[in-house]
């Protein structure tokens, strides 16, 4: 029903909310009538059927700038909508329905679920749930409700609290500095992990029949993990995989398993087996002896031609030789190092253009395009390559799914360039970086992988209930 201006009531731009029906008695709203529908901020969101009707599960953290509170909460879904975020991309969020106590009055309100913070505020109550109700006087806040510190929220939601326990989750790495293993640390954190960074130089095992082991450096025994995800560079594969092989001796669940990376790591071995479960790669010659150079050359097509060294990454050791004699002098050149490598027919038509694919659990969950810099034919963001959002069609995105499935991987990079014959399978990584697809594609991709590990471990936040203080564990941080 709609009031007049002298019945409305007027709102700061920061207010407190209630949702009865999601059990979230408090949450500070950023009052926004330049969006049109208000959003929750929510993760872990996942679609399910509740008696033929769709309705989803998703968790919040109703406080600001703290992930202990976690509240899991469960909806109908109304729509799904394209929504452009602050940032310009577009997402399809859930959109649910749902009561908004406000100012001793209550009445139902859409919310869409955005996946990631938009400017710290955990809800933006936007003009749809506002209209014909309220008008907003910009230069207050909290006109209803006053000013709450964190603890006296935090004791709103004590009264329904119950503890449980979050999984006991490792990253098994090198850098705790690096963007990526601090997402998934801070991914398993939000959702009521206890998350430990593992540097992999400071762990050692024992082989034992009976009690097999895997110590940290101090003497602590990791063998309570649930699970660890293994980011291991290529330096450290051979003791990664050997700590990954150990974890899993003892039960504890790898998101890669070691047999997995070390095939994956060995490139010759991986394009064999994609080979032979049918995936189309560029051509690719192998030789350990120089002798038969010119034959060798002959037999990916001739130049211009690829020679990559085998234990190069981050396009670092892939050439470009566009005559047979730059070609025969770098083959010549690499040999005398005794360096492994292998030729490849050069995929021209890609045009300095690759596809990242990012697999978890058999989906492709995000892919973007790298482009190389003017003059440069290797796409790698390291050789000055840019990224872009890109739609795939369904056979790369079989190829990758198969990529993985092929060797094993849970969690993959799979990059693809795209040549006349169709799409070819360049490489598959087992550790693929974050930074550059979370921030193309604006995904939670560090929460997939968390999620990938709680579905495998048959884990689930019961309703209504918290985490244990994560914060208890980084007080005695290893690393
Ligand atoms: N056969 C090819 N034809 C055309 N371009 C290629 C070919 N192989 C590689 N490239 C380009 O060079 C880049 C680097 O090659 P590749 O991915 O094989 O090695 P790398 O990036 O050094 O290895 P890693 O990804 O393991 O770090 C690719 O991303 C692609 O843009
Ligand atoms: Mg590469
Ligand atoms: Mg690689």
């Amino acid at each position: 029903m709609l009031k007049n201006d002298s019945d409305k009531i007027i709102v700061g731009s920061e207010e407190w909310c209630a949702f009865p029906a999601l059990g979230i008695p408090a949450i500070k709203a950023r009052v926004d009538s330049g969006a049109k529908t208000s959003s929750i901020h929510a993760f872990n969101i996942h679609p399910f059927s509740r008696g033929g009707t769709p309705w989803v599960s998703f968790e919040i953290h109703p406080i600001q700038k703290e992930r202990r509170t976690v509240v899991r909460c469960e909806a109908q879904i109304v729509d799904r909508r394209l929504v452009k975020s602050s940032t310009g991309i577009s997402e399809k969020r859930y959109v649910i329905r749902t009561p908004l106590d406000f100012a001793g009055e209550t009445w139902d309100i859409e919310l869409t679920l955005a996946n990631r913070d938009s400017m710290g505020y955990r809800m933006l109550l936007g003009r749809e749930a506002m209209s014909g109700r309220m008008l907003v006087d910009p230069s207050e806040s909290h006109r209803y409700g006053s000013r709450r510190t964190n603890d006296e929220v935090r004791a709103l939601y004590g009264k329904h609290e119950q503890k449980s326990t979050g999984l006991k989750i490792g990253v098994l790495a090198s850098n705790p500095d690096l963007y990526s293993n601090q997402r998934i640390l801070e991914a398993g954190e939000e959702r009521g992990h206890q998350m430990k960074f593992l540097n992999i130089k400071h762990c050692y095992m024992k082989l034992d029949a009976e009690t097999p082991e895997i110590h940290y450096r101090g003497g602590r025994i990791l063998n309570d993990l649930d699970a660890v995800i293994p980011r291991i560079r290529p330096s450290m594969t051979f003791y990664g995989c050997a700590l990954t092989r150990q974890f899993e001796s003892v039960g504890i669940y790898p998101l890669n398993s070691s047999q997995s990376i070390s095939m994956s790591r060995d490139k010759l071995f991986s394009l064999q087996l994609l080979l032979s479960s049918g995936l189309d790669i560029p051509t690719t010659g192998f030789a350990n002896s120089p002798i038969d150079t010119a034959d060798l050359i002959d037999m990916v097509g001739g130049a211009p031609l690829i020679v990559k060294l085998l234990q190069g990454t981050q396009g670092r050791g892939v050439v470009l030789a566009e005559t047979r004699k730059a070609a025969e002098s770098v083959i010549g050149a690499f040999k005398s190092l005794k360096a492994n490598l292998l030729v490849q027919e050069f995929v021209k038509e890609a045009d300095g253009k690759d596809l990242r694919l990012f697999v978890i659990d058999n989906r492709v969950v995000a892919s973007m395009q790298r482009t190389a810099a003017p003059g440069e034919f290797r796409a790698n963001v390291h050789q000055g390559g840019s990224t872009s959002v890109i739609k795939i069609t369904a056979d790369e995105r079989k190829l990758a799914i198969k990529a993985a499935k092929t060797l094993g991987l849970k969690v993959a990079g799979v990059d693809i360039i795209r040549s006349r014959k169709g799409p070819l399978l360049l490489e598959v990584n087992s550790s693929p970086g974050l930074e550059g697809i979370e921030n193309a594609t604006g995904k939670d991709i560090a929460g997939q992988m968390i999620s990938a590990i709680e579905k495998k471990l048959g884990w689930r936040r019961p309703l209504g209930t918290m985490p244990e203080d994560p914060e208890m564990l980084l007080d005695e941080e290893l690393a």
